[in-house]
């Protein structure tokens, strides 16, 4: 791209140097700079990018962007002196791949749990009535099946406008996307033009990160203010009206809002709920009458999911007739509360809840059903919010046997995250061990038929991260090699 079209969203404080004609590609991360890049200089929580200007220019950058004069004058190159070099990068960005989101309709869900789940639900909802979508999150960006990878569940802006354009290229009409609080306090979703806001709930995570829940609270609202005043394009924020953060996100927001729950008024509202063996079945009061809903999903949570995905369809223009016809046929997702498909006199699930509200919500999904014992394996991360560990055992401790476990140590040592979180055992009957296989194999080994049990922390998720390492592990090999071996099923 000419170098001077470029420029001219940028605020430009100084140009030293001399520019060059055009731009071959943009890039933050030194260490992918190449002949004819600009590179823009990040200032990060580990490093500051301005630190590998000399890399960047070694490996051929033409053009520098500061924010902090590094004052050096380079043949060749020129150094671009901006206020803020984040914002300058979004609109950088958004300049560079020809603002791809207002190709698209684009969808972000936020909340601490169940963003994977509902957006993946609003996602196949859509592919269902015809449209062709993306889908970006913890699980990478996915279009047509094909997934690629990404470096976190809401990636940087550079990586964000990148992944937009090659989607839009490929004739999505929607992005549905996973916005996380990380995402939104470092400014990753800047120029990312959204039609629909979704929120899941609010409740206690990354406070490493956040310091308080009131500052984790009115990170996730930026995304409800960052609807925006453009009213060219129809704008919605899709809220839970049974969670107390919603009203907060309906004052901030200038977009219309949808309300969805099932406690307090809302406009998709779930009544007479039946939780069944292998289905969920509710009433849906709406805005366009009474449906019969019917879902494979289970558990009250995943109600909340629904309602969230249906209301979502339903400002997207799509009938909820259509929605809950749609419904029946979609599967439960890989890793959350999915059970496992094995002949086995026992039921066992995967899940993926690393927090205090979504090991309640895993335990209470299983409330209905008949069994012997429940037996609940609990993991937590290291190097991360350490106040939740206490709260995430004491969750768990309505199971009859809690084994704690670990989900990624990273650098922390192990036997002080498993104490974290013994601190809130509220019975005795607990091991814990700090190998998460040896502490599933532990759970099916004490088992007994007509026991439920649930292996929690890490989903679908094939690895785990030891140190900086991330190695293979799947916990759905661990439990079903097992249960094989205990149970004596044929391989
Ligand atoms: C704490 C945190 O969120 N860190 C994020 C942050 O990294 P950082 O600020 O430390 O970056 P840095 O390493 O200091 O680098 C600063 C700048 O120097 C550049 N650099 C760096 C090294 C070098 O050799 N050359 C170079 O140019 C970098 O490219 C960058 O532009 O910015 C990076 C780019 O956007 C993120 O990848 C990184 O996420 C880390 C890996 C992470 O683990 N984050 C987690 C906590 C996270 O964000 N999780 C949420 C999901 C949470 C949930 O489950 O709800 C997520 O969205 O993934
Ligand atoms: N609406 C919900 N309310 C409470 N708990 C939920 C809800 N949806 C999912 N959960 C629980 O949270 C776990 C994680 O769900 P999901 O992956 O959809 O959340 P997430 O917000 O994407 O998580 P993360 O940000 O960590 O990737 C599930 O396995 C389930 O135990």
């Amino acid at each position: 791209m000419k170098t001077k079209n470029l420029l001219e969203v940028l605020q430009v404080k100084q140009i030293i140097g001399l520019l060059p004609e055009k731009i071959k590609s943009i890039q933050q991360d030194s260490r992918k700079v190449e002949e004819g890049s600009m590179f823009v200089c990040i200032k990060g929580y580990t490093v500051d990018g301005h630190n590998f200007i000399e890399e960047a220019l070694e490996r051929g950058a033409t053009t520098i962007v500061v924010e902090d004069d590094p004052g050096i004058h380079v043949k060749g190159a020129s150094i671009i002196l901006v206020p803020n070099t984040m914002k300058a990068l979004a609109h950088l960005a958004n300049k560079f791949y020809n603002y791809p989101s207002k190709q698209m309709d684009v969808i972000g869900v936020t909340g601490t749990n169940g963003k994977t789940s509902v957006s993946s639900l609003i996602n196949k909802l859509l592919e269902g009535v015809g449209r062709k979508t993306a889908l970006s999150g913890t699980n990478g960006m996915t279009i047509a099946g094909e997934v690629t990878a990404t470096s976190n569940t809401t990636c940087d802006i550079l990586e964000n406008q990148k992944l937009f354009s090659d989607v839009a290229e490929q004739g999505a009409e929607d992005v549905v996307m996973e916005v996380s609080s990380h995402g939104l306090a470092q400014g990753r979703v800047w120029g990312i033009d959204f039609n629909i806001a979704v929120f899941t709930n609010l409740t206690q995570d990354h406070l490493d990160y956040h310091q308080s829940m009131e500052q984790y609270g009115q990170t996730k609202g930026l995304l409800f203010a960052q609807l925006g005043n453009d009213t060219a394009r129809k704008k919605f924020a899709v809220l839970n009206s049974d969670d107390p953060w919603s009203k907060k996100y309906e004052y901030i927001t200038p977009a219309e809002v949808v309300t969805y729950g099932i406690l307090e008024n809302a406009n998709f509202k779930a009544k007479q709920i039946q939780y069944l063996e292998d289905k969920t079945v509710f009433t849906l009061e709406t805005l366009e009458g009474e449906f019969s809903v019917e879902t494979r999903l289970l558990g009250e949570f995943n109600v909340y999911n629904v309602l969230a995905a249906i209301a979502t369809l339903f400002v997207k223009g799509v009938h909820v007739s259509k929605a809950v016809a749609l419904l029946r046929s979609i599967n439960p997702l890989e890793g959350r509360m999915e059970q496992i498909p094995i002949d086995a006199p026992l039921k066992v699930y995967l899940d993926y809840a690393h927090t205090p509200d979504a090991i309640r919500s895993s335990i209470a999904s299983v409330g209905h059903l008949q069994r012997n014992r429940l037996i609940y394996v609990a993991g937590t991360g290291g190097d991360r919010d350490k106040e939740k560990r206490p709260l995430m055992a004491q969750e768990a401790s309505v199971a009859d046997v809690v084994i704690l476990t670990i989900n990624d140590v990273r650098n922390e040592d192990p036997q002080e995250i498993l104490r974290g979180m013994e601190k809130g055992m509220q019975h005795k009957n607990y091991g814990m061990l700090a190998d998460r296989k040896e502490a599933i194999e532990h759970a099916v080994e004490i088992s007994e038929p007509g026991d439920i049990l649930i292996i929690a922390g890490k989903g679908n998720e094939q690895y785990q991260i030891t140190g900086t390492k991330k190695e293979h592990h799947s916990d759905k090999t661990v439990v079903t090699d097992y249960i094989k071996h205990k149970y004596n099923i044929p391989i």
